[in-house]
């Protein structure tokens, strides 16, 4: 039996091994894709204190085998379920089970895509899905965010003292972000909003967002907007359904923890984007990392 099975090996999964294996315990990491999660194709980080620049992929790189080399073991499987024998928990994947003491789940989330046809190669050339990541690029220029919750108008606030100019464009003609967010967002003298329209197409130059193309949803017409970044903010996606035997989701999708990484059953901890929480940022999952880290680690020394 392992002391501690965590599930993800993105920035929360491996800094919560980090801690579980420097606290003396045996850690088994289990992951469904590639290591690293969200951030791995990321061509600039530029907002984790103490790097002042770095990629994605050398961040995830170096995370992982410090998680490696500390002990921690890796595999790669996808968790199907988690079962309770007594407190024992045994966690199924698509090719075994695993007993242990504590588990983390370290899920993520994946951010909600347009689906248009060029949008994921874009990404890094254009299409973002993180203001707060990568607005800092958009010095100067002219960009478009898409969406009407409170992230997209926070994002299109954050890129408005950033870019030139700042198209909102929404499918609707009103926003569901808080009344004082969108107030606030209304103050800034550089942005347009382009409400009842859905963004049909992204306009590509040279292998670089140059456009997109709206179209009206009453009208059904359509007008090229030029534009150097396209910011998607029409929410994330978590897929926690395997675990809500164990830990309790909200609407969305996301395992209910606060601060302590806690969830409803003993022994399990969730931490990272996948949790219900304001910031969804690497430095973020790290610090949840920590948490549940200790925290299972301690759960274990009274199993
Ligand atoms: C394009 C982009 C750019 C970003 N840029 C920045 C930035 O510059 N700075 C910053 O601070 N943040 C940035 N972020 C946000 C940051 O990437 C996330 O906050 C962070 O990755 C969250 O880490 P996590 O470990 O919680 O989740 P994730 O990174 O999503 O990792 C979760 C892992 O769990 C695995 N998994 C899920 N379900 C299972 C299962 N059932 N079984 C096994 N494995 C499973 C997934 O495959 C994944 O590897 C960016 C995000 C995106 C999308």
């Amino acid at each position: 039996m392992y002391d501690i099975v965590v599930v993800g090996a993105g920035t929360a999964g491996l800094s919560a091994a980090i801690y579980g294996v420097r606290a003396g315990k045996s850690v088994l990491v289990l992951e469904g894709a590639s290591y690293g999660g969200q951030i791995i194709n990321t061509p600039e980080i530029e907002n984790y204190p103490a790097i002042k620049k770095t990629s994605g992929f050398e961040f995830a790189t170096d995370l992982f085998n410090q998680a490696k080399d500390l002990g921690a073991e890796v595999k790669y499987e996808k968790v199907t379920g988690i079962g309770l024998e007594g407190n024992i928990k045994k966690v199924k994947t698509d090719k075994g089970e695993y007993d242990a003491k504590a588990v983390i789940l370290a899920t993520g989330a994946k951010n909600r895509p347009l689906g248009l046809p060029n949008e994921k190669k874009l990404v890094g050339s254009g299409v973002s899905y993180c203001a707060t990541c990568d607005g800092m690029f958009y010095r100067g220029k002219v960009v478009a965010v898409n969406g009407g919750g409170n992230t997209a108008i926070e994002d299109a606030t954050f890129l408005a003292n950033v870019a030139s100019k700042v198209y909102v464009i929404h499918r609707r003609d009103e926003f569901r972000a808080e009344e004082a967010v969108v107030a606030a967002l209304k103050k800034k003298d550089n942005v347009e909003f382009v409400l009842n329209s859905n963004i049909v197409e992204i306009k590509e130059e040279s292998f670089a967002v140059s456009g997109v193309v709206v179209e009206d949803k009453n009208t059904h017409e359509r007008r090229e907007i030029a534009v150097d970044g396209l910011f998607v903010a029409i929410g994330q996606v978590p897929d926690n359904t395997a675990f809500a035997q164990v830990a309790e989701l909200d609407k969305a999708g996301y395992i209910v923890a606060g601060e302590d990484c806690k969830t409803m059953t003993e022994g399990i901890f969730a931490a990272g984007d996948g949790r219900t929480k304001e910031v969804r940022q690497l430095v973020t999952a790290a610090g949840d990392g920590a948490v549940a880290g200790i925290a299972a680690a301690k759960y274990c020394e009274a199993f």
